[in-house]
């Protein structure tokens, strides 16, 4: 299992090793005592799942607020999807700047969004279904979101706006700058 730093070091992708054999492949996609050396103690209290028909559906920005901020491990079980995350963290040196990575099912790459990053991700491939491990319960309360092609972010999306399928709330998040402040860098 490979660990690899994104621009943004605190966003990690993960690249589990595949054992081929005639049948097909096995691959370890979680093992506590790498995740702890390479990455930090935590516990996922809560496992999601998430099925998207089309090419192109889009669903985020989205972070919960303290004291439900969540740390997201990231995995595509069918399909494909481009991951995002946007550094959230007041103070950062890379605040309001994004990573992303591309996963599917084929290459079984995760990735590591820690809290204080706001997370989404388009799909690529119709019957995509993304799986995640999160370290906090949901909570409708202290859900909050970012708008997902806010230019200020500078991301680009595999999807024209016009085109993207997204949720009512999506395509009425705020912009960065109407963001409240919601997390701080804690400097090393
Ligand atoms: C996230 C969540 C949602 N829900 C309920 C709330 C709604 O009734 C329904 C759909 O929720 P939502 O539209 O927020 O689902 P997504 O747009 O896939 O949101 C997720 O998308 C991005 C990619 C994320 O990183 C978050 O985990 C999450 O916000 O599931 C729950 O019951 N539990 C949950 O943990």
């Amino acid at each position: 299992m490979q660990f690899e730093q994104l621009a943004i070091p605190e966003v990690v992708l993960i690249k589990p090793k595949r054992l081929g054999d005639a049948r097909g492949y096995f691959m370890e996609t979680y093992r506590a005592d790498m995740f702890e050396r390479e990455i930090g103690s935590f516990s996922f209290l809560q496992d999601n799942r998430s099925f998207s028909a089309e090419i192109g559906t889009v669903r985020g920005l989205h972070f919960q607020l303290d004291p439900k901020a969540q740390g997201k491990l990231v995995s595509c079980a069918a399909g494909a999807l481009l991951d995002v995350a946007v550094d959230l963290r007041t103070g950062s040196p890379t605040y309001g700047r994004f990573v992303s990575a591309k996963l599917t099912s084929e290459n079984g790459f995760q990735l590591w969004v820690p809290a204080g990053f706001a997370h989404g991700f388009c799909t690529l491939q119709p019957d995509t279904v993304i799986s995640y491990k999160v370290t906090s319960y949901y909570s409708q309360e202290h859900d909050r979101g970012l708008l997902w092609n806010d230019p200020a972010l500078g991301i680009e999306w595999p999807v024209a706006a016009e085109k993207a399928i997204l949720s009512d709330k999506d395509r009425k998040q705020p912009t960065l700058d109407h963001l409240e402040s919601a997390f701080t860098y804690n400097v090393k």
